[in-house]
């Protein structure tokens, strides 16, 4: 199976076979006491349940020009996944409100945010600002996959943000479906897995989006 592949309980996950009519025992135990004591050779992490907070950026839905399309469908993919929705703000493009709003949210006990809109490069593109105003370090912005190509990754203390482009609002499947599952298994990314993410980081836009069988995500 590829690695990072998100599974169900009970779902085959690695297969083998004994070649020879007959096998030694010896043989086996040996295998066996080589893969326990050099590591593993195929392991499954639970996922935690997380208490996500939402922060969704930008004037327009602030201002209710606009009805935010982010929320419901952020909490659908946290959802599937086990974790719970803890907190939502709608903000504005004010770095100064977006950092606060990460304060709150991290003091109402979320430990892991999504802040949605505002990725790109226009001058009111600020929730990567309002995320480093906030006191987040590291911060790893840009992904080697699309789409999703302009997310960001950034720690404050072991509490994970991501900043979720737009496209999440238009693509079925992103690089945030690739990346959420690895955050709740406990994993730390950073420059080193975005990057890697370009090996099979392409979604071949199906008219019928199958993921995950297909190559999308499929890094290493
Ligand atoms: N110079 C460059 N510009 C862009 C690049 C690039 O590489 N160079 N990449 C593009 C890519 S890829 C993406 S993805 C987008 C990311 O854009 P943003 O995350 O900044 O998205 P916004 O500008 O905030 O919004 C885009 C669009 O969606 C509407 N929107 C936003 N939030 C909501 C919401 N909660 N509910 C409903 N609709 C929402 C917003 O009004 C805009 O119309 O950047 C490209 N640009
Ligand atoms: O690369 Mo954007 O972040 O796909 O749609």
């Amino acid at each position: 199976m590829h690695s990072h592949t998100l599974v169900k309980k009970g779902q085959r996950v690695a297969a083998t076979r004994a070649i020879p009519l007959v096998m030694k025992r010896a043989s086996v135990e040996r295998a066996a006491a080589i893969a326990r004591t050099n590591g593993w050779v195929v392991d499954v992490l639970p996922l935690q349940s997380a208490r996500v907070g939402l922060v969704i950026t930008g004037n327009e839905v602030y201002q209710g020009l606009i009805q935010d399309r982010f929320a419901p469908i952020l909490r659908a993919k946290v959802e599937a996944l086990g974790s719970e929705v803890a907190a939502m703000d709608q903000v504005p493009d004010s770095a100064e409100r977006i950092a606060a709003t990460i304060h709150k949210q991290m003091e109402q006990g979320c430990d892991l945010l999504l802040l949605t809109g505002g990725m790109s490069v226009d001058p009111d593109d600020v929730t990567r600002h309002g995320i480093r105003r906030a006191g987040a370090d590291p911060i790893h912005y840009g992904a080697a996959a699309l789409p999703g190509a302009m997310l960001l990754v950034a720690y404050i203390g072991d509490v994970p943000l991501l900043g979720v482009p737009g496209c999440a609002l238009h693509h079925p499947t992103t690089v945030l479906d690739l990346v959420l599952p690895r955050f709740l298994a406990g994993e730390t990314i950073g420059r080193r897995e975005l990057a890697f993410l370009g090996h099979g980081g392409l979604c071949q836009d199906c008219d019928r989006c199958t993921f995950p069988h297909c190559g999308f995500g499929k890094a290493l």
